[in-house]
């Protein structure tokens, strides 16, 4: 550093030229702007060992995260306070302050050593009025000319005063304005006197600033010299961190721009998006893939139903040559007896065995075809159609599904099965253990699992979860008194991990009675909303005697098991 500093002065020295002057030759050489040692100018290091400013690199284009030296174009990776994170040059730093030292220094040499340096208004020096004086000495505080600043600091203890221009002689203090003989020297510190806090001793000992809290100027200046730095200093942390704060809210937008990688996602993987165009093209490729799995679905089931209705067509067809095969030899046979009945009594009776053989024949294809293997050969036009729920569709078997009714005792769960299967109110008794029946429709073939409902029966209701595809609960909407022990009942079938897949059907029973209460009134009394979010779950008023409700109960049912209302057409 000594050497580097030499250097440089040797360099001012052999150029005739000022270090003051000559602190350009520590100079950004980008902006042509001296370096300082902080704020805009400050030099910091590129990793190819170059020097340039702060702002400077702030101008300069980054690719990503780094940023290309404007010498050598070599890459300086950024760290993620971009600029802020590159080193400062310290060493060219500390030559600075160096440097300014050496300055200070060289101007009072300067000053000594001429007393027309000093191009202000001349000041008598303190030693010989008739002398200009040149220096000031800060500690004896005497304006000098160099010939008796000699002459006075020249004992081994005065010779280290320090002796500055009088150009640079720090200001003289004002005189107080209460007595003009006495320069001021304390801050008052009482909040009262905040508006004339400057006094004299005299002031402060007996005058008007008598008992108040007060400091040395020197000392509150420094003071407020201190918070005055540390103001700036969290000032520019303050200004630093918002800087990086819109430098990483620049970095997003970009990103939002489009300028991440983006990769195809794979249907129903959650990707993460990095900007606005790779969302659109994940919304556009998972719709593409949508509608193509759409189409192949399409296709297979009109495939399904191309070779369904041929195989149909096949078998009309093969029922109909057998058919009138038969037909053309029942005619053949019929034409042969009548023929007979022409016949006199001989030929009749030489012919018996060969009429009693016609007549067998027609027997024959009489008890071949009845009324029932008609019905068989004709099969139905209608080509019951239902869709399962990943969209493949189904002919003809009929969907088969497995149901329990649930309820309280009395709600009439019994009286619901038996008439769904034979269209009849019975008068029923409480059910001890279960009744099941096997309902079918066109597409649908249920089983239906009526448990009791009694309080003592409930904790059995448990074993007959497994492999259930939905679940009726059976409401008395007469019975408000038990509603709360409803309520609880299907609270714990909601709840019941084996049910989580399985549709609910809640059924109002009992509406044919003038004091039921409605739908509304029972989904708000049950809570319902609230209790089956995120169930398949539909409340239907019905009543037994009339049957009103049950079929549009079962036509929710059916889609809710078959996804499609065919089931039940
Ligand atoms: N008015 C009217 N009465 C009904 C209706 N449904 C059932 N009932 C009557 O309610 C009573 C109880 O019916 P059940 O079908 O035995 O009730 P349950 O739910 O099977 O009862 P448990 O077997 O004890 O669990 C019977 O007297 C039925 O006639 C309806 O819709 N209207
Ligand atoms: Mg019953």
């Amino acid at each position: 550093m000594q050497k580097a500093l030499k250097n440089v002065q040797q360099w001012c020295s052999k150029n005739n030229r000022t270090l003051s002057r000559e602190k350009t030759i520590l100079e950004c050489k980008v902006c042509d702007e001296a370096f300082a040692q902080q704020g805009e100018h400050v030099p910091r290091l590129l990793q190819c060992g170059h020097t340039v400013c702060h702002s400077c690199l702030m101008k300069l284009p980054t690719q990503d995260v780094t940023l290309l030296c404007p010498f050598d174009r070599q890459e300086t990776i950024l760290g993620p306070s971009a600029v802020w994170s590159l080193k400062k040059n310290f060493a060219l730093l500390e030559l600075l302050e160096k440097l300014q030292i050496v300055e200070r220094e060289r101007n009072v040499q300067e000053a000594t050593n001429s007393h027309s340096s000093y191009p202000g208004p001349s000041i008598a020096c303190d030693e010989e009025e008739t002398h200009v004086a040149s220096v000031f000495c800060t500690v004896c505080l005497t304006n000098l000319c160099a010939e008796c600043s000699d002459m006075t600091h020249n004992t081994r203890t005065l010779m280290k005063h320090l002796r500055i221009p009088v150009s640079e002689r720090p200001r003289q203090r004002p005189k107080c304005q209460y007595h003009s003989l006495h320069f001021v020297e304390f801050v008052c510190l009482e909040k009262s006197c905040v508006d004339s806090p400057l006094c004299c001793f005299i002031c402060k000992d007996y005058g008007r600033h008598k008992g108040h809290m007060h400091g040395l100027i020197e000392t509150e200046a420094e003071k407020l010299r201190l918070s005055v730095a540390s103001a700036i200093s969290t000032g520019k942390d303050v200004g630093d961190r918002l800087q990086e704060s819109i430098r990483k809210l620049e970095t997003v937008a970009s990103q939002f721009e489009g300028s991440s990688a983006y990769s195809p996602p794979v249907l129903t993987e959650t990707v993460t998006i990095g900007s606005a165009e790779a969302a659109r093209l994940h919304i556009q490729a998972y719709f593409r893939e949508l509608h193509d799995m759409l189409n192949m679905q399409e296709n297979a089931a009109l495939l399904t139903v191309d070779s369904y209705i041929r195989e149909k067509l096949c078998f009309i067809r093969q029922n109909h040559e057998d058919l009138s095969v038969v037909v053309s030899q029942i005619s053949e046979i019929c034409q042969e007896l009548e023929k007979t009945l022409q016949a006199d009594e001989i030929q009749l009776a030489v012919s018996s065995s060969a009429i009693a053989t016609a007549i067998a024949a027609i027997d024959d294809r009489q008890s071949e075809f009845s009324e029932r293997r008609l019905e068989q050969l004709q099969p139905d036009a209608s080509i019951p159609i239902t869709f399962t729920k990943n969209n493949r569709v189904q002919i003809g078997p009929k969907v088969e599904a497995r149901v329990i009714t649930l309820g309280l005792d009395g709600a009439g769960k019994t009286s619901i099965l038996f008439k769904l299967k034979q269209d009849e109110f019975l008068s029923t008794i409480p059910t001890i253990g279960f009744n099941v029946e096997t309902i079918e429709y066109p597409s649908l073939k249920l089983t239906l699992w009526d448990v009791g409902g009694g309080a003592k029966l409930r904790p059995l209701w448990k074993h007959y979860y497994l492999h259930t595809q939905a679940v009726i609960f059976v409401v008395d909407s007469v019975d408000r008194d038990r509603f709360a022990e409803a309520t609880a009942e299907l609270t714990k079938i909601a709840n019941e991990k084996e049910l989580r897949n399985s549709a609910l059907l809640i059924l109002a029973n009992k509406q044919d009675l003038p004091s039921a209460a409605s739908v509304e009134e029972i989904t708000q009394a049950f809570s319902l909303s609230s209790l089956l979010c995120g169930q398949f779950w539909h409340i239907q008023p019905c009543n037994v005697p009339s049957g009103t409700g049950l079929s549009e109960a079962l036509q929710w049912l059916t889609r809710q098991l078959v996804t499609t209302e065919l089931a039940l057409s």
